[in-house]
Formats: structure tokens, sequence, C-alpha cells
């Protein structure tokens, strides 16, 4: 592998083929070889669109920035390793998360469906740094329910995106109002921000919380109380 100056630096062709690493001359084309998957998820995001090659030409520079020997034993293989971790980490970039709700069960049920503790684990689109938590989902059934786990589904791909918290809560919420017609969503999101616990203000335990309220949970201000009593609930 060849050492790359940060200085000397220069924008890789934008068009390097996916998993094609030979095209990019500070790349090992063994390294970003992609691993066989254990089992095929037929609902998992692709990640096609991500550039490997360039990834790790980048990781490369930032290493060889902050004065580290990108070549060192210990090293060698870091700029794959994040390379597909950005992989995993976007895979929610190009993908439609509502189409996990487009199998519905017709049920004459209108009352509160209420699923709760998603965990999640997103990026804040500021540092690149990792925001966690649990996100709860309700919505008003209006002649169709939609399986359980696809609820977890629309978060997780939705958290696979560099983002703000407040942006993740109103596209989720929106997702479920539009798709399953509710006529009332809650999407209620707690996180820890990695920035603002690991850097910069460095306040750890500290929680953000975000809501967005749809339809009946919006305007009707019992129907709020009722589902954010059962969001709050001890059990
Ligand atoms: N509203 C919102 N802000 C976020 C989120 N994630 C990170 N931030 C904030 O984004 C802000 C970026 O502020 P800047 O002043 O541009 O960057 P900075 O100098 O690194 O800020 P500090 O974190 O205060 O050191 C910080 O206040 C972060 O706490 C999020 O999901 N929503
Ligand atoms: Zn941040």
């Amino acid at each position: 592998m060849q050492n790359v100056d940060p200085r000397s630096y220069k924008e890789p062709s934008s068009n390097v083929p996916f998993l094609q690493s030979d095209s990019g001359a500070n790349c090992n084309a063994a390294s970003i070889s992609p691993e066989p998957p254990l089992f095929h998820d037929r609902n998992a995001p692709s990640r096609d669109h991500v550039d490997l090659p360039r990834i790790e030409q980048a990781v490369r520079v930032i290493l060889d920035a902050v004065g580290e020997d990108p070549d060192r034993e210990g090293l060698l293989e870091t700029p794959a390793r994040v390379a597909r971790m950005y992989a995993e980490m976007f895979a929610g970039l190009k993908s439609d998360p509502g189409r996990h709700l487009a199998k519905v069960f017709t049920e004459e049920y209108d009352e509160i469906v209420l699923v709760r503790d998603i965990s999640f684990c997103s990026m804040c689109e500021h540092h690149l740094l990792p925001f966690t938590g649990r996100a709860h989902i309700a919505y008003l059934p209006s002649g169709k329910v939609v399986g359980l786990s696809k609820l977890a589904r629309v978060v997780e791909e939705v958290a696979r995106r560099p983002q703000v918290q407040e942006r993740m809560t109103q596209t989720i919420a929106d997702l479920v109002e539009q798709r399953l017609s509710a006529t009332g969503v809650a999407v209620v999101c707690e996180a820890t921000h990695s920035c603002m616990t690991m850097r910069g203000v460095r306040k750890p335990g500290s929680l953000c919380l975000t809501s967005a309220m749809r339809g009946a949970f919006r305007d009707d201000p019992k129907s709020r109380a009722e589902v954010l009593g059962l969001i709050n609930r001890e059990v």
C-alpha cells in the first residue's frame, strides 16, 4: 500500500465501481471483498451505493493527518473496516423504508397500536458520531394494521442515515401516517448523542427527547395524553 500524503490528496474519480478497488491506487483489493452474508435478509437495504474505495482513501488521509502511520500493522486493515462500517451505518440512504409498510392486514381495530422501546443507532450529521436510543411508535389504524416488526424495520432503516434526531422522528411519523393512512401517529425518540458525551461539552447521561404527532394525537389533547401515558407507563 502507498502512503497518502494529505497535501497531495486529490478527489478520486467518483465513478469508481462498487468493489472494483483496483481502480483506486491506494486500495487493497483483498481487504474490501465483501464477506459472505450469514443469511439472506430480503428486507435488508442495499449497500451497493457506497463507494468503499473512496472511503478507504479518505480514512488513510485522516490517519495520516492526525499523525498516525496508516501502514503500521495494526492500522493496515482499518481503512477497509471503516469503509464497511460506513456502508452499514448509511445503508438507509438510498432505500425506501416505507416499503416495509406495504403489506397490511385488514382489521377492524381503530384503537391505539403502540410498539415501545425499539432500539436504534443513528449518526449525527454534524460530527458523524452515533446517537443511540429508543423509539416508540403509536398509530390509530383505519381498517388496516401492519405487522409489528415492520415498525421496528422502519426505525432500523431510517436510523441508518446521517441526520438530526428531529428529522429522524418526523420521517418515521410521516411514513407511518402516509403508508398506513393512520388517523393518528405518535413517534417519540429518546437518545444519547456521543457528540455531547464523549467530546465537546462532555455531558454523559444527557438525554434528548423528540416527538412527532400527527392526526388525532396532534389535534385532540385527550388522545395525545392517552398515547403519551402509554408510552411513559411503567411496566
Ligand atoms: N438539534 C440537533 N442538534 C444536534 C443533533 N446532534 C448533534 N447536534 C448538535 O449540533 C450542534 C453543532 O454545533 P456547532 O457549533 O456547529 O459545532 P461544534 O462547535 O462542534 O459544537 P459543540 O458540540 O457545542 O462543540 C451541537 O450543538 C450538537 O449538540 C441533533 O440530532 N439535533
Ligand atoms: Zn454531533
